[in-house]
């Protein structure tokens, strides 16, 4: 029996530099039709992993396959297009013209028609790539990634310097190649990008892979949701036991627990009676990221260290009772 190969496959991918290891160790898969992103801080490795992805760069150590072959001979048979962050297209032809041009170079090329429907350049096509507006320079370059037809297009920061109008309509048209079943992989360190554009969220930390998931799974392995209630001059030693509660801070006379089954904590906070000012809220994505990201680089690769269900015992930390309350969820601390 034959499994078709997967669109991504990177396998123990390490990249060093003489004073950083920049990738270190990264497992991807990615399947065909699935649209993630890759998500990290400055530095965190997003473009080195992006160049090994595309063979502008050889790994150390490790292998990388795009459609079960390696990323030179998918490039070439134009099975992947790539949006990079630096290079300008040439500028004294039409768009129409580049467009057509660039995908003469593909075994199989998208109809130019077609890759200006899809990047919304239809009514530009005629105009000369330098009259464009920044945004649509952008566009240009999203419809020479897809100008060889490909089933994977590679995108790193793709919306980095557009307005909000223009990244709107970035998304729409990145959207709608995805819906055609292909494959995108796009990297940014916009946290609504990521949630609002992608079906899977890899989090890249210190070149290693410290969470992969929805944004759900996210939220979840970052410590679910945040429940916390007035102590009301009860003591505090009984929180970290309650079940599913992952970590717990007091500050002054407010407890807040990070729980990843918060209606079972509720149920118990309620059998004790402690529901004075109960609130329960979900944790946000950039909660989530802030706290996968922040001293990840001892993380294990899985990313499930600090959350995983019936292992974690719950930290209790203390804080004078002056600390702006918006600071509480991203300072408590998981075990
Ligand atoms: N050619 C190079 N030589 C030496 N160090 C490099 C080189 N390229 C990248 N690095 C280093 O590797 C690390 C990862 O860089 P990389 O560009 O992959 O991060 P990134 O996540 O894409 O960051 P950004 O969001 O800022 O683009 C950084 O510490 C960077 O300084």
């Amino acid at each position: 029996m034959t499994t078709t190969p997967r669109a991504v496959d990177l396998h123990q991918v390490v990249k060093a530099f003489p004073s950083v290891r920049a990738v270190d160790g990264v497992d991807l898969a990615i399947e065909r039709g699935e649209t993630v992103a890759l998500l990290g801080r400055n530095g965190a490795g997003k473009s080195t992993t992006i160049s090994m992805l595309l063979g502008l760069d050889e790994p150390d150590e490790g292998s990388v396959r795009l459609f079960g072959t390696t990323p030179e001979r998918a490039v070439r048979a134009g099975l992947v297009g790539a949006m990079l962050q630096d290079g300008r297209p040439i500028s004294r032809v039409t768009v129409r013209e580049l467009i057509g041009f660039v995908g003469r170079t593909y075994p199989r090329p998208m109809p130019v028609a077609e890759a200006l429907a899809l990047a919304g350049l239809t009514e530009q096509a005629d105009r000369r790539v330098d009259r464009l507006s920044g945004g649509q320079v952008q566009r240009v370059r999203f419809a020479l990634a897809l100008a060889g037809n490909p089933g994977l297009i590679v995108l790193d920061e793709p919306t980095a310097a557009l307005d909000v109008e223009a990244r709107q309509a970035f998304w729409d048209s990145m959207r709608a190649y995805a819906r055609r079943g292909n494959t995108v992989l796009f990297s940014t360190h916009y946290l609504q990008e990521a949630d609002a554009n992608a079906d899977r969220i890899v989090v890249i930390d210190h070149g290693r892979i410290v969470a992969d998931g929805t944004v759900e799974e996210l939220k979840r392995a970052a410590g679910g949701t945040l429940v916390s209630f007035d102590l009301a001059g009860e003591g505090s030693g009984w929180l970290a036991g309650l079940p599913g509660v992952t970590a717990v801070e007091i500050r002054g006379d407010r407890a807040s627990l990070r729980s990843e089954d918060s209606d079972a904590t509720v149920v118990a906070l309620a059998g004790r009676g402690a529901v004075r000012g109960l609130r329960v809220e979900a944790t946000s994505l950039e909660t989530a990221f802030l706290t996968l990201t922040s001293g990840a680089s001892g993380t294990d690769a899985s990313g499930t260290a600090s959350a995983a269900p019936g292992s974690a015992r719950a930290r209790v930390t203390t804080a004078p009772a002056t600390t702006p309350p918006s600071a509480t969820t991203d300072e408590m601390e998981s075990v």
